[in-house]
């Protein structure tokens, strides 16, 4: 059942550009950053109820996505954890598919070997987990 409300934009620029870029060709354009493909998470404001599309780095397994709270290891996560952590409920827009997924952090043996995912599918997620203290959020999206 995707996901319902008003769609806001983001106030950062170039994530914005990119996300309506995907998602107005369908998934078919602006679906990659470096050469490292991207997808767009769908999220519920949790305060404002909106719809919130955050363009991410794809990270898959099997079948199977993580998304990584990184900021470009900023000290403070991005506000898209908190919308999961109000509702966990998600879209992720993978190239023309578009699945519903409920979005839960993982910790410990379960995060390190998504982390190492991660890494592997964009190694600047190594940099920045080094230049923060702040532990860099995981999220598996199982789906709904
Ligand atoms: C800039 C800010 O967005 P954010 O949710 O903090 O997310 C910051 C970034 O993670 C986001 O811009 C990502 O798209 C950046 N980004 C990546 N960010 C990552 O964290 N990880 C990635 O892998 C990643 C890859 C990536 C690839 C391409 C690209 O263009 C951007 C990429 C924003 O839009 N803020 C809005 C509010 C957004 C929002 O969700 N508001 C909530 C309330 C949130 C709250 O305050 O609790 C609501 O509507 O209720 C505002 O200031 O008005």
């Amino acid at each position: 059942m995707p996901l319902e409300g008003e769609y806001a934009p983001s106030t950062s620029d170039w994530a914005r550009e990119q996300a309506e870029k995907i998602e107005q060709s369908g998934g078919t354009e602006g679906t990659d950053m470096q050469g490292m493909p991207v997808v767009v998470l769908t999220t519920i404001g949790n305060k404002s109820g909106k719809l919130r599309k955050t363009p991410l780095m794809r990270v898959e397994h099997d079948g199977h996505y993580a998304v990584v709270a990184s900021l470009g290891g900023a000290p403070k996560h991005p506000v898209w954890y908190f919308n999961i952590a109000a509702n966990p409920r998600v879209e992720l827009r993978d190239g023309t598919d578009v699945n519903d997924y409920v979005a839960r952090e993982v910790f410990g043996g379960e995060k390190q070997t998504w982390w190492d995912r991660a890494v592997e599918a964009y190694p600047p997620y190594a940099d920045y987990q080094e230049k923060t203290d702040r532990e860099i959020p995981v999220f598996v999206l199982e789906p709904a």
